[in-house]
């Protein structure tokens, strides 16, 4: 099992009181799956992501990565940020070769290594660009090639495409699916996007709101390998979305009063 979360629940003390963020999260995930925590915004995804991350720690429960009880950060666990996190200071290239510092490699082979990464998401020419160079999809690309480089077992992938133009989301997702469908890693993605959910996943855990629990586990059953646009278009696709969607409104919109016109 790469992940393990039982009977999970977190909650935020400040000067307001107290903000009940997760209750009772159960999810297992096996080792090479793509599975995806969708839910509103505020229901906690952030929370369970850096929870597992070993980031921060559950209140109550049991988390465990390959069986093994969380008690921080480890390289085990590869993390990719909306915001693309990379160091300013420093080019692509050596961007993607600091992951590569843990891994016993020699640092005469770290610059080739680095360089296969940024070749599979086709950023090997602009090597020695800097982060402010690069568009919003390249940086997260150099992200994504950065967290590879560690060789991390799972990757921890939060909202990654949320500030990418619809364009470049779905092409970056095209080239996530590929990656993982060439290396296998375990994914553990977070969305409130049920095309995004959809299109990517083995498996969809639809969140409730205030507090986060696993509301429901659906197994995305859409025939693989699926890293093309017409993917997205077929009735096996919209039902699956239409599934998730009536889950997800539910969470939304329960009992709406607000928004109507007098
Ligand atoms: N450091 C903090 N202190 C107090 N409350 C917090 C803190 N971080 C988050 N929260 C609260 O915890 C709840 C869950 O936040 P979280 O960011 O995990 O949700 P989310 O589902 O990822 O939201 P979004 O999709 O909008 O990013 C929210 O109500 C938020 O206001």
């Amino acid at each position: 099992m790469a992940v393990s979360l039982d009977g999970v629940g977190h909650w935020f003390d400040g000067p307001s009181g107290r903000t009940q963020t997760l209750s009772d999260v159960n999810i297992q995930i096996q080792t090479g799956e793509f599975f995806t925590v969708l839910g509103p915004s505020g229901c906690g995804k952030t929370t369970l992501l850096n929870i597992v991350g070993g980031f921060i720690e559950a209140k109550v429960g049991d988390v465990a990565i390959f069986g093994k009880p969380v008690s921080g950060p480890g390289p085990d666990r590869g993390v990719i940020f909306q915001s693309y996190a990379l160091f300013r200071w420093l080019s692509v290239l050596k961007n993607v070769e600091f992951a590569l510092h843990h891994r016993k490699l020699p640092k005469a082979k770290r610059a080739d290594v680095a360089l296969q990464y940024l070749n599979l998401v086709g950023l090997q020419d602009f090597r020695h660009h800097y982060p402010y160079q690069l568009s919003g999809g390249m940086k997260q690309r150099v992200a994504i090639a950065r967290a590879l480089a560690a060789d991390p077992k799972i990757l921890l992938m939060d909202e990654p495409f949320a500030a990418l133009d619809s364009q470049m989301r779905e092409l970056l997702q095209e080239e996530l699916l590929e990656i993982w469908q060439r290396t296998r890693k375990t994914v553990f993605f977070i969305t409130h996007s049920v095309d995004e959910a959809v299109f990517l996943s083995t498996r969809i855990c639809v969140m409730s709101a205030n507090p986060g629990r696993t509301k429901a586990l659906l197994t995305n059953d859409l025939p693989q390998p699926r890293a093309d646009y017409r993917a997205r278009t077929t009735a096996a696709f919209q039902e699956n979305k239409e599934r998730i969607l009536g889950l997800i409104r539910d969470e939304v919109h329960p009992n709406r009063t607000w928004g109507r016109l007098p």
